[in-house]
């Protein structure tokens, strides 16, 4: 479905993605992580069209991303980034109706089904009560559930997300993951909880430094190892009780010994 053919960015004398080859099958979800900086975004970027590749090649299906409309790719393509800001002052119901641009010709209004549609996103993201209200008044984790909304009402084939939990609670964190677990979308997924990642990908992908390192299912890709060698950080892995993935503990080092700390001066003490 979605097929990234040694894809490179590079950026005056940076390489930002290094020959990424990655590919997406219909109806899965793969999960890319990496540690900060380490091309997650810029990679993502360059399969919604914000960003033209150096270098290999995008392809949505058959067909190569850039040689398609940005009608046809909008239809193909739904992505909910760190960039799908909404600045104006719509409503919450105008924003989620935007996903559906894609589909209308013109002036054409949305039909009876279309808004059964927006309705059904709205209430699955929990944001139905919030119809009525302008985007700029709402809080971080209500305008997030509102742009995954219109991003599902695009009823594009591929979904892309750049950290989606963001400003989420643990409940919509959980209730979005769970949408994506839908057997008629395909999702490329960028989340920095390896523990959230482990439990709704089917596989994940490690980027470091702009290179695809790992890539597997969750089980053989979150190993301790792993971990330690591109994170930097040591965990211990269990697998989760009830559902057997891979689940990552961590316990912090000691702190290293700096600098004596200056010490307490207590009132009245003053030399
Ligand atoms: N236009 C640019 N010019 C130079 N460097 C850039 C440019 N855009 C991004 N970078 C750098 O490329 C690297 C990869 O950035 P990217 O946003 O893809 O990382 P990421 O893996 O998504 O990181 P994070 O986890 O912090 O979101 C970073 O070091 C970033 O500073």
């Amino acid at each position: 479905m979605l097929r990234l053919d040694a894809l490179s960015v590079e950026v005056g004398d940076a390489t930002l993605v290094r020959a990424l080859s990655l590919a997406v099958g219909a109806g899965e979800v793969v999960g890319l992580v990496g540690p900060n900086g380490s091309g997650k975004s810029t990679a993502l970027r360059c399969v919604y069209r914000a960003l033209r590749p150096t270098g290999g090649t995008v392809w949505l299906g058959e067909r190569e991303l850039s040689t398609l409309s940005l009608r046809e790719s909008a239809r193909g393509v739904a992505a909910l980034t760190q960039e799908s800001g909404t600045e104006m002052d719509f409503t919450v119901e105008e924003v989620v109706a935007l996903g559906r641009t894609p589909h209308l010709r013109g002036n054409q209004t949305l039909g009876a089904r279309e808004r059964a549609l927006c309705r059904d996103a709205m209430r699955r993201l929990d944001v139905a009560h919030l119809a009525d209200r302008g985007v700029l008044t709402l809080s971080g984790g209500e305008r997030q559930r509102v742009l995954a909304a219109r991003a599902l009402v695009q009823e594009a084939g591929l979904l892309v997300l750049d950290e989606p939990t963001n400003h989420l609670d643990i409940r919509h964190q959980v209730a979005l993951l769970r949408l994506l677990r839908d057997p008629e979308l395909t999702v490329l997924v960028v989340l920095h909880d390896l523990n959230l990642a482990a439990a709704v990908c089917d596989r994940i992908a490690v980027l470091d430094a702009g290179a695809l390192v790992a890539v597997g299912p969750p089980a053989e890709v979150l190993t301790a190892e792993l971990v330690e060698r591109v994170f930097g950080v040591a965990a211990t892995v269990v697998p989760h009780p009830l559902t057997g993935d891979p689940q990552l503990l961590y316990t912090l080092p000691p702190e290293s010994p700096g600098p004596p700390r200056p010490t307490h001066r207590t009132r009245g003490t003053r030399p």
